[in-house]
């Protein structure tokens, strides 16, 4: 039997892990394409040592890992080294992915991914669930989190689908311009309906 899917994707900023955090309190099962991002860099790596190869010593760490940081403003700032980071990353990341939906027991599972409509991964989800917000929250939220500057997650979302083109391929959208309250008030009825749904298709 295969796994219900639920796809969760919104920007950067915009709740996912929120989200996931709560779905996951309810025993869903959560994969998240940004730990699944880091698992496939991790020391020792082939991905890892292509890192290396490419943009040397500088974007590692004392420790042997992956220096986040300097990679982040090199390819956030150089569309060609974010490409050649993407094709490296993205079918390795995938197929991580495609092993945890096949694993998954839960009554359904979400697929939380920043990329999940850019890459395509929607075509393995029975519905995509979106997390909106205005733009300007994205931004004030990922500077208050990261300790970042506002350029820089400006240019992270420039790397996105943008808000509109993102709530055209939703199922399902969550708005998360109110408090956590809030947030966990909507997603409780889209979890009713996905256990429903998921019963249903079972
Ligand atoms: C450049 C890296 C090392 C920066 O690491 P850092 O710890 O600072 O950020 P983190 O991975 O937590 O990502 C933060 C957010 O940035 C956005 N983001 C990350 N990578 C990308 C990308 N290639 N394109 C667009 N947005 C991205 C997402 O909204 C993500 O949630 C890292 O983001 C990375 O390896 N990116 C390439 C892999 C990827 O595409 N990951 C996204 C999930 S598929
Ligand atoms: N409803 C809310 N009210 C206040 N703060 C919130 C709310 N939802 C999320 N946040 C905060 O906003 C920040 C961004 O949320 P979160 O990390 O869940 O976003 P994300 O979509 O997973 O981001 P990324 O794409 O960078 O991984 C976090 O610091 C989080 O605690």
């Amino acid at each position: 039997m295969s796994a219900y899917v639920i796809g969760l994707t919104g920007g950067i900023g915009s709740g996912k892990s929120a989200a996931s955090d709560f779905l996951s309190t309810k025993g869903i099962d959560i994969i998240d394409a940004d730990i699944v991002a880091r698992e496939v860099v991790a020391p020792g790596s082939e991905c890892l040592l292509a890192i290396k190869n490419r943009f040397g010593d500088d974007v590692m760490m004392a420790d042997g890992g992956l220096d986040r940081k300097a990679l982040r403003d090199i390819v956030f700032s150089d569309e060609q080294q974010k490409q050649w980071l993407n094709q490296l990353l993205h079918p390795a990341i995938r197929t991580r992915i495609l092993q945890q939906l096949e694993a998954s027991r839960s009554a359904y599972v979400v697929l939380a991914a920043p990329l999940l409509l850019e890459n395509g991964l929607d075509q393995y989800c029975d519905r995509v669930l979106v997390i909106d917000i205005p733009e300007s929250l994205q931004v004030a939220r990922t500077v208050k989190r990261d300790n970042s500057e506002p350029q820089q997650v400006e240019a992270i979302m420039a790397a996105q689908l943008n808000r509109s083109q993102r709530l055209q391929k939703a199922d399902d959208v969550v708005v998360n311009d109110g408090d956590l309250d809030n947030l966990h008030q909507q997603l409780n009825q889209l979890d009713k309906n996905y256990r429903l749904a998921a019963n249903r298709s079972g």
